[in-house]
């Protein structure tokens, strides 16, 4: 297939999101205009001397903690309600631009309520952002409250407490629960007590391990209780668990593009996504922090087609494992098959 028609085959392939923090979507722009509206000094870092200056620092992150460090400090342009709701509908407008059909998508409320605004301010936002997608773009939504890895466990308790009391699980206003931040240096389980109780609650539970820590990181959060794991490159170290998670259906949410900035890998060609096919383990393929990435979702489906060059079948599968191993119920997976059948039917 042609350049332009492989592009225009990636583009229409119906696409489920995984793996992307809503804070991630937070552009220089939209940045600098939150602080000009809610009258925010920007942190005195030549950094931020103006939106070209971040988005040139943005094109060297050294790693994951190097990038962590601008990703937390810019989200204290964050304030209102409606900043959080302004910054999910950016993000769902680029994604439905993108073809994405259903999104399952991160926040990180500790870090807000650090600098002194509410769980619910947060969680009123970005659920209103949500609920728009799904009103105005068709989009099926899914948020997941994450906990950090940087912060002491007892913030992660505290928030864990405020999450049951706020019933909004049991409301369907948040799906499901991870865990991100650092992956280095915290103890690997740290949040054992949390996915225990959450475990036994049914919550459907993820985690980041395997972007720059080993495979250990990977197996210590299924036996913690992830049922997902986000990113989960490292898992090629260990064939044996290789095994296990294939047959075990467990998905990788995979970010080629994030790999690649946070110098996780030296090319896209290192992800092991042909390897990962090969060895039936599912994954999707998503874009972690598309504003500091300078990709979304389409631009992650392009990079690795531009570098594994993979069939309209190979693509059909990869599509097909983000709906089966999707949040949603069964009569959305099989309306979101029956999209990719047809629009596959289109390029064979
Ligand atoms: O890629 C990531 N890894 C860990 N934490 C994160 N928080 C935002 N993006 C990431
Ligand atoms: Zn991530």
């Amino acid at each position: 297939m042609c350049q332009s028609k492989i592009h225009e085959f990636l583009q229409g392939l119906p696409k489920c999101e995984h793996h992307v923090h809503l804070e991630g979507c937070l552009t220089p722009e939209l940045t600098f205009q939150l602080a000009s509206r809610n009258g925010i000094t920007l942190p005195d870092d030549p950094a931020y001397a103006s939106v070209d200056a971040l988005k040139n620092r943005f094109e060297r992150f050294t790693s994951l903690d190097d990038f962590l460090h601008y990703y937390f400090e810019s989200m204290a342009v964050l304030r209102s309600e409606q900043d959080f709701a302004d910054l999910a509908w950016a993000y769902f407008l680029q994604a439905d631009a993108d073809g994405v059909h259903h999104a399952e998508v991160f926040f990180d409320p500790q870090v807000h309520q650090e600098r002194g605004i509410s769980y619910e301010t947060v969680v009123n936002g970005f659920s209103a952002g949500c609920k728009r997608a799904e009103q105005e773009l068709g989009i099926s939504t899914r948020l997941i409250l994450c906990f950090l890895r940087h912060l002491p466990v007892a913030s992660a308790n505290e928030l864990y407490d405020q999450f049951l009391a706020s019933g909004h699980y049991e409301a369907g206003v948040i799906h499901g629960l991870g865990w991100s931040s650092s992956e280095v240096g915290p103890p690997k389980d740290m949040f054992r007590d949390i996915y225990a109780s959450a475990a036994a609650k049914k919550i459907p539970l993820t985690a980041h391990a395997g972007e720059e820590g080993d495979a250990s990181y990977i197996s210590t959060a299924l036996e913690v209780g992830a049922q997902r794991i986000d990113h989960g490159i490292n898992l090629i170290q260990d064939p044996q668990l290789m095994q296990r998670v294939a047959k075990e259906s467990i998905l990788l949410s995979v970010c080629p593009v994030s790999n690649l900035k946070l110098q996780c890998v030296k090319s896209i060609a290192e992800v092991p996504i042909r390897k990962f096919l090969e060895a039936g383990v599912k994954f999707s393929i998503n874009s972690d922090d598309p504003a500091y990435f300078g990709a979304y979702i389409l631009g992650n489906y392009c990079a690795v087609q531009e570098a594994f060059n993979l069939s309209v079948l190979e693509w059909r599968i990869i599509a097909e494992n983000s709906v089966q191993e999707s949040w949603i119920p069964n009569e959305r997976k099989a309306e979101l098959l029956a999209k990719i059948e047809a629009h596959v039917k289109r390029f064979l």
